[in-house]
This record gives structure tokens, sequence and C-alpha cells, in this order.
């Protein structure tokens, strides 16, 4: 879908926008907003949202050998309908600070949203230095982007800064926005320095930066070596009988499992504010992985004991145990509040694994693939 550039800048863009949102009308100019990490589980309802209300969005991708665009690719138009091809995807990256720079002074947004991230927990222990790089030295060269346009251009920029629940890490519930921090993982320690900067950046600089301290957010569209994902994936491949064993680390921890299309409007609600906060998302309700188990598989007609085996190398070096936000900070300034509670968003994520696992079903069944092969 994205097209390489041949120099020109015109062609380096590739355009995108979607036939099925109902998109605003606007009587003003529309505003422009630039997500990082666009082509993620938020970016893409993000993205959805913005479009609904009539934004203009830039999406910055890295380049890759393989197109990783699938989850924004039911919203494409083709770049030359220009009218109605509203998002636009751009070649740049957290760890290259003049590609930063650069396309804020080509794109001019009113909002930014940092949402890139190697955001695995597990996986910071593997590659460390690669996830500061990115989350907390890529969230300071994005803000230092912002505020040398804004100083250059007299321009005013909302910065939207992603932090994540990870940062309380072994600090008791309910977790709010006056709770220490405490970070478990090289990934939550790179999200407190990338929290704290946006703050730095704030009262140092006066910009309009906030942060949103986000608790588990989970969808269909999660990537599929978290476990909530992990589990729905293997659920369906279960059922329709192409694998029997899930392998799996700790079923004790508890997580604060909100759905991540409610958590987008929160994000774009801290930017709609006068004065610019940090704020904690939460469904204010945890669940253990455990009982994700249970929803999950008894709303097949599994019992999960069945299936599951534990595997040591799920274990982490330093484990969270025991997340559940209060929002109450997000629901009083904001007005916010989740639409999507525990059992349906498990039942959400299900449904579509189910679809899926049949669809693999069908090629298993027709020579196409192996019963192991996860196309
Ligand atoms: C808010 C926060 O949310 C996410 O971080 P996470 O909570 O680490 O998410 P997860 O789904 O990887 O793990 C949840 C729990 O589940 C346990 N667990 C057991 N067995 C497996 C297992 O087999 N795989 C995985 N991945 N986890 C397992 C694991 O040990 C942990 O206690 C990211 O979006 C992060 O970016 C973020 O900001």
């Amino acid at each position: 879908m994205a097209s390489e550039s041949n120099g020109s800048r015109s062609e380096s863009v590739t355009t995108l926008n979607s036939d099925s949102i109902a998109v605003e009308m606007p009587s003003q100019p529309r505003k422009v907003a630039l997500i990082t990490g666009i082509t993620g589980q938020d970016g893409s309802y993000l993205t959805e949202f913005l479009l609904g209300k009539g934004y203009e969005v830039h999406g910055l991708i890295r380049r890759s050998s393989n197109f990783n665009t699938q989850r924004i690719d039911h919203i494409y138009i083709d770049p030359h309908n220009v009218n109605k091809a509203l998002m636009k995807l751009h070649y740049a990256d957290l760890t290259d600070a003049s590609s930063l720079r650069r396309w804020l002074d080509v794109i001019k947004p009113d909002e930014v949203y940092n949402l890139a991230a190697q955001s695995h927990v597990a996986v910071s222990f593997e590659i460390p230095d690669y996830t500061a790089d990115v989350v907390a030295t890529g969230a300071l060269r994005l803000l230092e982007a912002v505020r040398s346009h804004t100083t250059d251009s007299g321009r005013i920029i909302k910065y939207y800064q992603a932090g994540s629940s990870e940062m309380f890490g072994s600090t008791p519930p309910p977790q709010s926005e006056t709770t220490p921090f405490h970070p478990r993982s090289p990934y939550a320690a790179s999200k407190c320095a990338a929290h704290w900067y946006t703050v730095n950046y704030r009262e140092a600089y006066g910009l309009f930066a906030c942060n949103g301290i986000l608790f588990n957010h989970e969808s269909p569209r999660r990537g599929e070596n978290f476990v909530t994902r992990k589990i729905t994936r293997a659920l369906g491949r279960i059922k329709v009988g192409l694998q029997t064993k899930l392998f799996l680390g700790n079923l004790q921890a508890a997580r604060d499992w909100g759905f991540a299309g409610d958590y987008v409007e929160a994000m774009w609600l801290m930017l709609q504010q006068e004065k610019p906060d940090d704020y904690v998302v939460a469904t204010e309700e945890a669940h253990t992985v455990e009982e994700f188990l249970e929803v999950s598989f008894g709303y097949l007609g599994l019992n999960w004991k069945d299936h599951v085996e534990i595997d040591p190398r799920y274990f982490r070096p330093t484990e969270v145990d025991n997340l559940k936000g209060d929002a109450s900070k997000a629901k009083k300034v904001l007005g916010w509040t989740p639409k999507v509670g525990f059992e349906k968003l498990v039942k959400m994520m299900v449904d579509q694994d189910l679809k899926i696992a049949e669809r693999e079903k069908l090629l298993v069944d027709a020579g196409f693939i192996a019963a192991e092969q996860q196309p």
C-alpha cells in the first residue's frame, strides 16, 4: 500500500481514509493531527476516531521490507482521490530526530499523539537499549522537535504522551495520578522517563503537553503476543481443532483491562481541555490472567485446565502483580467513562478469533497450510 519514495516529497506520502467512517464536515478549517505509532492497535482506533471528528490525520511509519499497515488497510483511500483521502502516511522514526522535525515543519499539526513504542514488557528485557532509545529518548526527541518548531514558527501544538500503568510497577493498587512509580522492566523505566520529560517540557517551556497513564487496553486488533490476544487466538484454534495446548506464564497477575476503542477518546479529550495535565485512564476493575481464561474458555464451552500448560520461559525477571486504576480524575474533569466492560471485551475478542480460526481451518482442510502454521 505505501509507495516507495522516488525522492519527491509527494511520492513519499501515502494517503488513506475511510469509506466506512462518517466524517464530520467541519465549518472551520480541518484540524490536523500527527500520530506516531499509527499502525498499532491504538493508532488505528485513534485514526478512525479523529477522522470521524473531521480531522486530517497524518501518521509516521517506520520503513520495513514488509508492509505492517494491516490495522489501517480498511481505511485506505487512493492518494489520487485528493478530496476523500484524509489519512496520510510518512516515513520517519522516533530514533531519527531530523525526520521528526522535518515532518512537523511540513505537516504543521495542531495535535501530536506519541503512541509509538517497543511496547512489549517481556521483550524489553531482551532489547533494553533499543526499548530505551525508542520509548524514552524517542519521546524526548519528539518533544524537542515540537518545542523547537513552535519556538521558530510561533504556532501552538498540543502534545499527547502515551504513558502506561506499568510505571506503577510494584506500588499496590488502586493507582492514581499521585501514586509513586516503581517500574519493574526496561520498558516501564523508559515510560517513566518519557512521562517526566513531558512534565518537564510543560513546566520549562509552557508546552501544552499531557500524559495519559493508560491501564491495559485490548481489542480484536491487539498484538498476538500480549496475553489476552494470545489466549483468544489459541482458544479459537483449539475450538476448531487446529491445536490442543496453550503455553502461558504467570496466571496470577492481575490487570485492569479496558477496550482500546474507548481509551483513544480519553487521549483526545485531554488535548481539548483549557490546561494540560496528566490523567489515569482505567476501568477500575482488575482480573487475573486465570479469570481471563475462565471467561474466554467458558464462553466457548471449554475448560481452560484441559489445555493450558505453564512454560517458565514466559515468566518475567521482575513481574508486576497487581494493577487496578483509579480513574476518578478523568471521569470528573474529562467526563470520560469506559463503555466496554471485561466480559464484553473478552467476548468481542473471542468472537473475532473464532472466525479467524475457522478460516485457517478451511485452508488446512484444503491442504494449503499445515495446522501448526498461522498465516
Ligand atoms: C499497560 C501495559 O500493558 C501491556 O503490558 P503487560 O501488562 O505486560 O501485558 P501482557 O499482555 O504482555 O501481560 C499481562 C500479564 O500476563 C502475564 N502473562 C502470563 N502468561 C503470559 C504469556 O504467555 N504472554 C504474555 N505476554 N503475558 C503473559 C504477564 O506476565 C503479565 O503479568 C502492554 O500493552 C504495555 O505496553 C503497557 O503499557
